[in-house]
């Protein structure tokens, strides 16, 4: 693994223990609605044997395998023990009982074989990969053909009042909550990832030259996140 990958994983490692509280709380609960909107965006029906890239605390992907049923299965995939350990835990306490595989892995390498997954779901994943073509190329080879991926992120808004809006509120709000959890450095972090991070349609040139046959990008909460809709 890369240096800046090791960073990554130890940024997640280290705000697990908060990481559930504080999205709550910084996004005013919003965050779970944004995730069923993805779960939407990805079709997922019952039956379908799906993927989580970036799985985090778990969940996205427990909304993705209540959509699937009892008669589909889910892998949650990511590289931070940490937060895995807080998606397994999760896991064990729900009911009724979820078809969920946790896999401790690199999402730019995955552990899968080749057309697997009836269609996949990622978030707040994509913006923290050191490599997204190559996170793409990866995702393209175990996706079935036909099958879909939605991709929740961070996006800048095109409307300057908006964009202003959201650098105060991550810059102030979010980093001072961070900070009485000694996590500054952690939370600062996000800002700049999103300067990095590719704008809509850029995200869709992206898809398409990954070989994704339909790509759209949806802006949702005003332009201050957006769902990328990638079908192989
Ligand atoms: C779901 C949220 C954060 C996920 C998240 C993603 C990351 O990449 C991280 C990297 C490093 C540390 C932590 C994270 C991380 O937690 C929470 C989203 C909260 C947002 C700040 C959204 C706030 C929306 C408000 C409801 C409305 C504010 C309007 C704004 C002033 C335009
Ligand atoms: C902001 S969290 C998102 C967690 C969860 N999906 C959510 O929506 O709350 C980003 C996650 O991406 C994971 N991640 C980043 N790069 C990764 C990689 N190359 N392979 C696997 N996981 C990765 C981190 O460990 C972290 O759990």
């Amino acid at each position: 693994m890369s240096d800046r990958a090791s960073q990554i994983q130890t940024i997640f490692n280290n705000i697990a223990p908060v990481y559930d509280n504080l999205n709550d709380w910084l996004s005013l609960g919003q965050h779970r609605v944004w995730k069923l909107m993805t779960v939407q965006w990805s079709q997922a029906k019952t039956g379908d044997t799906c993927i989580d890239l970036c799985c985090g605390s778990g969940d996205l992907t427990q909304i993705l395998a209540r959509q699937v049923g009892k008669t589909g299965q889910v892998f949650g995939v990511d590289f931070s023990p940490g937060l895995l350990a807080i998606a397994k835990q999760r896991h064990q306490n729900h009911y009724p009982p979820q078809n969920i595989t946790w896999v401790e892995a690199d999402v730019l390498n995955l552990p899968f074989p080749e057309n697997y997954f009836d269609c996949a779901t990622m978030g707040y994943g994509l913006r923290n990969v050191t490599d997204i073509p190559q996170c793409l190329d990866s995702l393209y080879r175990v996706l079935k053909p036909g099958a879909t991926a939605a991709i929740l992120d961070f996006h800048r808004p095109y409307n300057p009042w908006m964009q202003n809006l959201q650098q105060w509120y991550l810059q102030n709000i979010v980093v001072t909550a961070a900070q009485h959890f000694n996590l500054t450095e952690e939370y600062a972090y996000i800002s700049p990832s999103l300067d990095k991070f590719p704008q809509g349609q850029q995200q869709v040139n992206l898809a398409q030259q990954a070989g994704f046959s339909t790509a759209i990008h949806y802006q949702i909460a005003g332009g201050i996140m957006g769902v990328l809709q990638i079908t192989k």
